[in-house]
């Protein structure tokens, strides 16, 4: 980072544990200070910041993972703070606690194991105990049984296609598919047109969807009484997507056989064939790693040149950054917001080199590069003319 870029040395708050490869990004010209109370950009994992106070300097947050359900994001928009997360950079770590959960569900080994233990104590009883027990766990080969995929994403195209290469059918459900994931699933998913479809066919069924208002409770009476009897479901991708009173009868039932989540709470700790892992379906050092570099390369970058990239709530937009001053504006989606910035930048007689200007939604971004040396000393009323602007969130020149 050059000095001229920023002239404060930002601070970045980390909130969760991050990656120390990930704050090595941050080693020059930054400072890194988990107490902060008002930094430049945060770096989080899991932690709640929905009741958190976000200081008016913060202009970026970096979710280290995939799920964003724990930052306010429409008051991140609000406020103009963009938030980023790092698209499949924990994948392969998910998809590998998902398959060996598949194969150790299915196998019984959960509840093999904590029998096992049982034994101890028992001496040389031990080898006939086993011997007579071990029909209680006798489990089944996953080969040639379906597996239902909700939401082919990053993790769920990664499942899909391993599952196929473990000689199961897969039938896939995904109504808002990427062009990137379509692209990188195997043709040999089935491709089901309504959820009741993979629902009516699975043996087990895998979840990764990102928990919304509109996938809330999506697994709940109505839908099991969909499945097939005894299905195995999994769920590494939120408790919240799970209604825990149904699935407890549905498990007393027999309806649903097993359920595997990487999210315990104090009501599924005491479901019957219910396994809770305590969130570690990206605990691995590469994932930690692939996330925490990820999320640290886009907060920089933003800082310094404005550039964004796997914005969730803000529109991605490059310009190749000259060295020469930009100026970087949030604002509403509205008629004029560049002609008006355009012109406060000619009233301070500046020409205009290169600008780019991308809207998502209500809200939009843009950056423009001005082509003259600034003066350092109109920098604050050329920003303060522009955030005058009706419909400007917030701007920085950099
Ligand atoms: N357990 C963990 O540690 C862990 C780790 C990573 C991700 N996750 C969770 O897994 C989720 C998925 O992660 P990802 O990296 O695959 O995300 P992703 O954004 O790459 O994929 C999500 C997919 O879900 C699809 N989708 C959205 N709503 C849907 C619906 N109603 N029905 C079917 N498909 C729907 C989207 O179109 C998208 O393809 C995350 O949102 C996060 O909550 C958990
Ligand atoms: O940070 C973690 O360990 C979990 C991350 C995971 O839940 C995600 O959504 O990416």
């Amino acid at each position: 980072m050059s000095t001229t870029l920023i002239e404060k040395v930002p601070t970045i708050k980390t909130l969760n544990n991050i990656a120390t490869s990930g704050l090595d990004v941050f080693k020059q010209n930054y400072n890194i200070d988990e107490n902060s109370e008002n930094p430049d950009a945060i770096v989080v994992r899991s932690f709640n910041m929905h009741d958190m106070e976000l200081g008016d300097n913060v202009k970026a947050i970096a979710r280290a993972g995939a799920g964003v359900n724990n930052i306010p994001i429409k008051k991140c928009t609000e406020q103009g703070v963009v938030v980023f997360n790092t698209p499949g950079a924990n994948a392969n770590a998910v998809k590998e606690i998902v398959l060996t959960s598949l194969m150790a569900s299915s196998r019984n080994l959960f509840a093999g194991a904590a029998w096992a233990r049982t034994l101890e104590g028992q001496g040389d009883q031990i080898g006939k105990l086993v011997e007579a027990g071990k029909k209680n766990f006798v489990g089944s080969e996953i080969k040639g049984k379906t597996l239902g995929v909700i939401g082919l994403g990053a993790i769920g195209a990664l499942v899909a296609n391993d599952a196929l290469d473990l000689g199961m059918d897969v039938i896939g459900f995904d109504p808002f598919i990427s062009v990137d994931t379509a692209w990188n699933l195997s043709r040999n998913v089935q491709r089901a047109n309504s959820i009741e479809e993979l629902y009516a066919v699975s043996d087990y069924i895998t979840v990764h969807v990102p928990l919304t208002d509109d996938t809330i409770g999506m697994f709940n009476e109505e839908t099991f009484k969909l499945m097939k009897p005894g299905v195995q479901l999994f769920n590494f991708s939120r408790g919240g997507l799970v209604n825990e009173e149904d699935i407890a009868i549905a498990l007393d039932s027999g309806k649903v056989g097993k359920f595997i989540t990487d999210f315990p709470t104090e009501n599924v700790l005491k479901m019957k064939n219910a396994v809770a892992f305590p969130h570690l379906g990206a605990s691995t050092k590469e994932s930690e790693e692939n996330c925490a570099i990820m999320a640290a390369r886009q907060v920089k970058q933003f800082l310094e040149t404005g550039n964004i990239k796997n914005s969730v709530n803000f529109p991605n937009a490059n310009l190749p950054y000259t060295g020469k001053k930009r100026v970087a504006a949030f604002h509403k989606n509205v008629p004029n917001m560049v002609g008006q910035i355009s012109s406060a930048i000619s009233d301070f007689n500046l020409n205009i080199a290169d600008m780019v200007n991308r809207s998502r939604g209500e809200y939009a971004y843009t950056m423009v590069d001005i082509e003259n040396d600034v003066n350092g000393d109109i920098i604050p009323s050329l920003e303060e003319k522009i955030n005058q602007i009706n419909g400007m969130i917030t701007t920085r020149i950099i």
